[in-house]
């Protein structure tokens, strides 16, 4: 028996939700490219779970259903403000996800039909958790959520208490649409192996966050930004990468384990960086972006993934840097529960092998002796 490292070119599972093939990543059949220009979150959403576009009444009585689940238990809210304040975004999530279980009580039935209800539930949850911890940490009352509005639209909403303007709401589901799913990745990856023991969907989830969580996967967004940040001005560019490079440091947001010759998230990342950064009226940030790339590829050829520009995407939109990857997480809940309600429709639990490299043949030697 011998490992792949990383698990790299295995094939785990069978999937219908999402493929990437040539370059090309399609959800359900439908080119991510069309999908970033046409769906809102929703019709995304709906497509990973039941396989096809909603229609009109379809999609409502999504909309209805998620604006139904939105608010929280109050002892949750209440729990957050015992947290510390400066407590990691993304473990709060954890935590609290895993808590709705609690005060939940089909939270242990399987079925598909409740875990499709949940699958719901948690994506209208989700925004309400992050934006209600961003508030309490900073002393805050959270901001109930609204009803009758998109997701990106509430969230925006319940960080401020203020209505949010078309373009941010736009900009912010549009890259919901772009991290909803990924094939096997892997924070879906340990979805599937949660619920693949016939655990519930809040395991399945909680396993989820805390792999996306992780600087290599969802986490770089952030990390990213704090590069950014470092690099501060457009002089500074040239000297940092060259410093990172000679040191064969990792440049976060760049490098993928399928794509090699470029994510095809990252065009509409940048797209939408540069269209606000130029309403801002202030480029500074996409333009040492920009500069990363030419450096980066020019020197690697290594090309930017999907958290690159993020990054300055969700800072041009005046978003906390720790808030960027539970908003991954707000988007990847979709595709994470289309993958568990697909691992349970033809489940096989999932165990695979090592390859033992340690000593044989040892004995037991008393402590006494040792
Ligand atoms: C949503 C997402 O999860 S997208 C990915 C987000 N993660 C990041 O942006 C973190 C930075 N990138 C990386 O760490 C990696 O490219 C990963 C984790 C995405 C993929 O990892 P792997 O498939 O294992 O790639 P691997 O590490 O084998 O890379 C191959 C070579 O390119 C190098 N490399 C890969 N990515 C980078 C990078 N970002 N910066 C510098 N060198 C890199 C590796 O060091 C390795 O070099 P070597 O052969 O000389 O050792
Ligand atoms: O597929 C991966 O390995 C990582 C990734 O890009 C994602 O999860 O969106």
């Amino acid at each position: 028996m011998t490992a792949t490292k990383g698990l790299e070119g295995i094939v785990a599972a069978t999937s219908s939700i999402s493929s990437i093939n040539d370059g090309v990543l399609a959800y359900r059949g439908i080119n991510i490219d069309e999908l970033a220009e046409c769906a809102s979150y929703e019709e995304t959403a709906y497509l990973l779970w039941y396989g096809k576009l909603p229609t009109k009444s379809q999609l409502l009585t999504l909309q209805e259903q998620l604006s139904e689940y939105a608010a929280v238990p109050q002892e949750i809210l209440e729990q957050m403000k015992l947290f510390p304040t400066d407590a990691n975004t993304m473990a709060v999530l954890r935590t609290t996800v895993s808590a709705l279980a609690l005060y939940d009580e089909t939270a242990n039935d399987i079925s598909r039909e409740s875990n499709q209800k949940k699958s719901i539930k948690l994506q209208s949850q989700i925004p309400t958790l992050i934006a209600a911890f961003a508030r309490i940490r900073e002393g805050k009352e959270p901001v109930a959520p609204l009803k009758g509005v998109s997701i990106a639209h509430n969230f925006l909403y319940m960080l401020t208490g203020e209505e949010p303007d078309e373009v941010a709401i736009r900009a912010l589901d549009q890259a919901l649409v772009l991290h909803a799913d990924h094939e096997l990745n892997a924070s879906t990856f340990s979805a599937r192996v949660t619920i693949a023991t016939l655990s519930d969907i809040y395991s399945g989830v909680t396993s989820a966050l805390g792999t996306l969580k992780g600087p290599l996967h969802g986490g770089a967004n952030e990390a990213v930004m704090q590069m950014l940040s470092e690099i501060g001005t457009l002089e500074q560019v040239e000297p940092y990468i060259q410093n990172k490079l000679n040191n064969r440091d990792k440049i976060m947001g760049f490098g993928h384990r399928v794509y090699k010759n470029g994510d095809p998230r990252a065009k509409h990342l940048q797209k939408m960086s540069y269209q606000l950064s130029q309403l801002k009226n202030d480029s500074t940030l996409y333009d040492i972006s920009v500069k990363v790339e030419e450096l980066v590829t020019g020197q690697k050829g290594l090309r930017p993934n999907v958290d690159f520009y993020s990054a300055s995407v969700y800072t041009l939109l005046e978003i906390p840097r720790d808030l960027f990857t539970p908003i991954f997480a707000i988007s990847r809940l979709s595709g994470w529960t289309a993958h568990i309600l697909e691992q349970l429709d033809d489940n096989r639990i999932i165990r695979p092998r090592a390859e033992y490299t340690g000593a044989n043949n040892q004995q037991y030697i008393p402590i006494e002796l040792r």
